[in-house]
């Protein structure tokens, strides 16, 4: 085995942070070199997680690219939006290659991202530099660049489940729209009201009705596989539980197909790429079958009646929706398996 890469981690406090600590130990060509905080530099990390106790013994690093750049050659920027955009340009300039998970280099366009983020965009041309890592679909141009986009958490159990069928015709996309859950730490451990345990606990609510900063996205990758422009529907609801994405995505058939036909479809456009699980005919996935796991599940339902599809498409958000897709994002940029270090079960029951 070549000698390991040397990665630091920004935001390594926050649960995307701690949840690539989880994935890059078992990671056999990944060393974590550095663990970054922009409030407790100095800290043991395990001050803010004790079940990292005697397994990360690291003292938290301050953000000095100079510093980091001694220490790593890749650094993965789990920030805020609006953090990111600042900090990135620097990471860059001192040499390192970034992986962002924030959403501040997925929109092609400045104005729009100004638009639903309400952030000023990040310089013009590392938007045009950053490859948007959805790595299924766009994974053959992923080796060897410097800055990887991550894509969100909704987008990704979105996206991979209505690419296969949209890039095939078989559905019409003004007609597509889409209805997601997520789970509380979509949020972050940030504290907020909303997501108080007497807040959220026996509650269910659609929240950024149409406002949604994932939609923009959703319809950047559309459109781009339609070849036109796409508009659709997508309502984000939080749900009372801790991980996990479910997607329900509605569109009408351009033809009559069945659910053995969109299943064969979509194991032809996802053969050799092994995260993307394709169920069985009558059968649909739910969250708890991804728990922990960086695979997205995604099952059919064609309805003769309606004319229409049903998808389901399921994702943990930290680790297929975050971490996980990051570092799969990472093994496709060095030229690696696109699984390494990534191919634990996901946690049953
Ligand atoms: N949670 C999820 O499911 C997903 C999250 N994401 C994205 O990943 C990123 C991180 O999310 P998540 O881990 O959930 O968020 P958290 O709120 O849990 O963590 C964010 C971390 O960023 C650090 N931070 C905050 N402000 C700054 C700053 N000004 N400069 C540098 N670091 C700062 C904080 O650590 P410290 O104070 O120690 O520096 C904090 O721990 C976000 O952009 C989010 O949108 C993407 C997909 C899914
Ligand atoms: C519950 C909750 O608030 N979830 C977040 C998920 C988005 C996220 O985590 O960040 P990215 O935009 O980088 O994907 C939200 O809906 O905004």
């Amino acid at each position: 085995m070549g000698t390991k890469i040397r990665a630091a981690i920004v935001g390594s406090t926050g649960y995307g942070g701690v949840e690539l600590i989880r994935f890059l130990l078992q990671h056999p060509l990944v060393e974590i070199t550095s663990v970054i905080s922009s409030s407790n530099a100095g800290a043991p990390i395990a001050d803010a997680y004790p079940h990292l106790a005697e397994i990360v013994t690291d003292r938290l690093d301050a953000i000095d690219p100079a510093l980091i750049k001694s220490k790593a050659d890749v650094v993965f920027t789990a920030t805020p939006h609006g953090v990111s955009s600042a900090l990135v340009p620097q990471f860059l300039e001192a040499g390192l290659k970034v992986i962002d998970l924030s959403g501040d280099f997925r929109l092609k366009s400045g104005e729009v991202y100004e638009q639903w983020y309400k952030h000023k965009p990040a310089p013009e041309e590392l938007i045009a530099k950053a490859v948007y890592g959805l790595a299924e679909v766009f994974g053959d141009e992923i080796l060897g660049v410097d800055l990887i986009s991550n894509p969100g958490c909704y987008p990704t159990a979105t996206l991979l489940g209505l690419i296969p069928a949209l890039a095939a015709g078989w559905i019409d996309p003004k007609t597509i729209i889409t209805d997601a859950k997520t789970g509380v730490s979509g949020g972050g451990r940030g504290l907020s009201l909303g997501f108080h345990y007497s807040e959220i606990n026996e509650n269910f609510l659609a929240y950024k009705v149409n406002k949604h900063q994932h939609l923009p996205e959703i319809e950047q990758v559309l459109s781009r596989i339609a070849g036109k422009e796409v508009v659709t529907t997508f309502t984000a609801h939080l749900v009372p539980m801790t991980r996990g994405i479910l997607c329900t995505s509605y569109a009408s058939l351009t033809e009559p197909h069945t659910d053995a036909e969109f299943i064969e479809l979509y194991r032809t456009y996802y053969e050799g790429r092994p995260f993307v699980r394709i169920r069985p005919e009558g059968k649909v996935p739910a969250t708890k079958e991804v728990w922990g796991s960086n695979y997205c599940d995604i099952g059919f339902s064609t309805d003769p009646r309606t004319g229409r599809l049903t998808i389901i498409s399921v994702i943990d958000n930290l680790v297929k929706g975050a971490a996980g897709q990051a570092i799969q994002n990472l093994n496709l940029m060095m030229g690696w398996d696109e699984t390494t270090g990534l191919t634990m079960a996901p946690v049953y029951p």
